[in-house]
């Protein structure tokens, strides 16, 4: 009830982040909130969409609204996806459940991390909506054959190659929380997580919180984990190149993306191997700090490479204003990661409810206040942009 009654008080996502901010050990809220080094890329990533402006267009029947498209062979009913997330039940007990049972509601696709701490079974099986299955490569290639044959047994619809992350990025806030799974227990963060009661009680007791896809291995001895950061550098290949994409799209006979292209020329090089679509993410500022907003590769990758496959954007979308602008710059969609997570952690399911509904009501509120119907409307001429 008072959950509620918080949640329906938070008018965008950043009264969710507050909320988040509340719920969750410093060291949790840390992991999700933060990027790396100075956090450079992390915040040009929001704050670039403020260069350009949005047009209003005058005296159009502005009744009906449609937000629906059609990304990756699928039907959605608006153009924002759930990007994979992992850990998410370090978040809330309910964590990618959660998460994908929202997204199937509101029509759109759920991706699952590897790093998931929900089995691609379970999350195959908790929901029927359209779903995407990230893949991080293992040094262990039988481990990702074996993820991708998982994923077309438990029912997903396409298949992500995340490409920006050959080493863990430098994200000093985890080094400075000691953000480990599971927590290490020192002093200062035993006081964190005894100040949040509410955590620690469904922490203790659901079922235990494991990287539930590669946990047989890590149960074996094969997968250790120690930290995360020690689980990258020691299970993850960072000898993988494109022929190693081409080949991982050879496993797979749907869709096939790959997550992480910030230049022209990766961009090509994706509609080479036959990708369907891509990513255009800097992983929301977590790994090569000092890389570009992906808004501002947007332009120059969408009239290199669009119409020949879909572009998604993602990295730091926290308004309705924000998918539109990447729309009219040439995206197909855009994905979200913070966004629903930090309502996620601000109030399971109908927090992640909360974060949906609001980036909804506020694309759908700005397309009547633009005078755009339907998305094919939101084109270039709806933005202005201004040379800061
Ligand atoms: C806590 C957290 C965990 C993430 N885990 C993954 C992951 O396992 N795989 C992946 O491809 N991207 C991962 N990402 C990156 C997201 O998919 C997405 O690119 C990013 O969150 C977009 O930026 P935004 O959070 O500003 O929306 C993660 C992001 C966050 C915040
Ligand atoms: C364990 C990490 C590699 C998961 C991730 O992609 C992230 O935290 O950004």
């Amino acid at each position: 009830m008072i959950h509620q009654w918080q949640l329906s008080r938070c008018f965008n996502i950043d009264d969710l982040r507050k909320l988040a901010k509340k719920r969750l050990p410093a060291s949790l809220f840390g992991y999700i909130d933060g990027g790396s080094d100075d956090e450079y890329t992390l915040r040009a990533n929001t704050s670039a969409f403020d260069r350009y402006s949005l047009m209003q267009k005058a005296l159009v029947d502005v009744s009906e609204i449609d937000l629906s498209t059609t990304v990756l062979g699928k039907k959605i009913d608006w153009p924002v996806l759930c990007a994979p997330t992992g850990m998410s039940r370090m978040f809330h007990h309910e964590g990618e459940r959660a998460v994908a049972r929202e997204a199937a509601k509101s029509g759109t696709f759920y991706s699952l991390s590897t790093l998931s701490t929900t089995s691609i079974e379970d999350v195959g099986r908790e929901t029927d909506g359209p779903k995407m299955f990230q893949v991080y490569v293992h040094k262990d290639r039988e481990l990702s054959r074996e993820f991708v044959q998982r994923a077309k047994s438990s029912g997903f619809d396409a298949l992500c190659l995340t490409v920006d992350l050959p080493a863990h990025g430098n994200r000093e806030r985890d080094l400075r929380t000691g953000m480990t799974l599971p927590p290490k227990l020192t002093a200062k963060s035993v006081l964190d997580v005894l100040l949040h009661p509410a955590w620690v009680y469904h922490y203790l007791t659901t079922d235990a919180i494991e990287l539930a896809n590669v946990a047989h291995k890590i149960r074996e001895g094969s997968g250790e984990v120690s930290n995360l950061l020690q689980y990258v550098s020691k299970q993850f290949d960072p000898t993988v190149c494109w022929e190693d994409a081409e080949w991982m799209k050879s496993l797979w006979d749907g869709p096939f993306v790959v997550k992480g292209i910030m230049s022209v020329e990766d961009a090509r090089r994706a509609v080479d191997i036959g990708a369907s679509a891509i990513v255009i993410s800097n992983h929301g500022g977590r790994q090569l700090d000092s890389s570009p907003a992906t808004i501002e590769m947007l332009p120059k990758i969408a009239d290199a490479v669009g119409g020949q496959i879909e572009l998604i954007l993602d990295s730091g979308i926290r308004r309705g204003t924000h998918v539109l602008k990447a729309l009219a710059l040439g995206a197909d969609a855009c994905m979200i990661g913070r966004s629903y997570l930090y309502g996620l952690a601000a109030g399971g399911q109908p927090g992640v409810a909360r974060a949906i509904q609001l980036l909804r009501t506020e694309i759908e509120l700005d397309m009547k206040l633009m005078g755009c119907r339907q998305l094919s409307d939101v084109t270039a001429d709806c933005l202005y942009f201004r040379d800061q």
